[in-house]
């Protein structure tokens, strides 16, 4: 199971969660926060390809969850003055399916494929030919009548997203001009959306407020949008409806986002490895039947941001705690203790 506050659309959301997550999303470049460089890039590619009259290069987007990517596709495909047509490798099962969705776009249309590092291997050799050609194979009839026969495509924008770009096969990423990794926000990007967020729900929020829910969203505008959203739960049964930093807090700690904004899960992680495995080095597999998480979770979610912010290390032999991990958690490091004896 993912992080509750991680949830995006479809993941067990209601339909007001849905509402409030599509109200809050950037429908432009200019309403986009943070990603700079990747948003400089996507400017000027989007740019020249309408000048030319050219469908935009394909565009692989990559990096963990909730970070933009599909806020993005959706971005560029406006940007584009072009329809976006939206699947995600699991669903597309048969290369019939993929064929339908390519022969029904318009030229310099958007195909956006979500985690596309789970397509079907048969349905990813044909979107071969489609990305480098703009065509199609496709078989008509079985046994001795089989025959193929060629559709030749309208020019359009592959954008596949993913959060693990490393499963991707070589000549699928080989296929994409264009790629973008998406990074963690900082704080004050974060606040920037926590009050933007704010705004569009009409809640009046400080920006003590809006800063402590930022700095506790592990760097994740999904997670920064969900907080507030309890956040406002809180200060409108708790309090007046308006969020300062008193509220925040309150909020943040019922929901048991701690102060560095690890959560259960994080903190699960860490705990186990410093407790059952000595601070690591311990593998993936062994530390995800401790915690009771799928492997690829922590390493899809978890993971990074531990990394990221110096809690947890990724050697060759497994992970391993750091020396910020023990003092996060109080623990003293069995190696300091030791110590102390001489
Ligand atoms: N740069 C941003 N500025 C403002 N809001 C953002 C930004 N990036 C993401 N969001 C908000 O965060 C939510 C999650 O973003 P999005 O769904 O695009 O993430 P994702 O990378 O596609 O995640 P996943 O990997 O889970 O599919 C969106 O509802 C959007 O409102
Ligand atoms: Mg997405």
């Amino acid at each position: 199971m993912r992080n509750d506050l991680l949830k995006g659309s479809g993941e067990g959301m209601t339909t007001t969660d849905k509402e409030i997550e599509r109200a809050l999303r950037p429908l432009s470049f200019a309403n986009f926060t943070g990603q700079a460089k990747v948003l400089d890039n996507l400017e000027v590619f989007v740019r020249a390809a309408m000048q030319r009259g050219d469908a935009l290069d394909h565009v692989l987007l990559h990096g963990p969850p909730g970070l933009g990517k599909t806020t993005l596709s959706h971005i560029v495909a406006n940007e584009l003055n072009a329809s976006i047509k939206m699947t995600s490798g699991p669903v597309l099962d048969k290369p019939s399916d993929l064929a339908g969705l390519l022969t029904n776009l318009q030229p310099n249309d958007v195909l956006f494929i979500d985690e596309i590092h789970r397509l079907n291997p048969i349905v990813e050799e044909y979107l071969y030919s489609a990305m480098e050609d703009y065509k199609i194979d496709i078989m008509l009839d079985s046994g001795p009548n089989a025959r193929t026969v060629q559709i030749k495509l309208n020019p359009f924008t592959l954008i596949g997203a993913t959060t693990r770009a490393g499963m991707l096969t070589a000549p699928l990423r080989a296929r994409f001009g264009i790629s973008c990794r998406l990074e963690y926000y900082d704080a004050e990007l974060l606040t920037g959306i926590v009050q933007r967020s704010s705004a569009i729900l009409g809640t009046a929020i400080d920006e003590t407020g809006a800063y402590e829910i930022a700095r506790r969203s592990r760097g994740t505008p999904r997670i920064a949008n969900n907080l507030l959203r309890r956040t406002r739960d809180f200060a409108q049964v708790k309090g007046n409806g308006y969020i300062n930093v008193d509220i925040a807090e309150i909020a943040l700690s019922a929901l048991e986002v701690d102060q560095n904004g690890l959560d259960d899960m994080d903190n699960r992680i860490l705990t186990t490895i410093i407790e059952k495995f000595k601070g690591g080095p311990v593998g993936l597999t062994t530390i995800s039947t401790a915690c009771g998480e799928e492997a690829e979770t922590i390493e899809e979610v978890y993971e990074p941001f531990l990394i990221k912010e110096g809690f947890l290390k990724r050697t060759s032999r497994g992970r391993e705690a750091t020396e910020k991990a023990y003092i996060h958690l109080g623990i003293v490091p069995h190696f300091k203790a030791g110590e102390l004896f001489g």
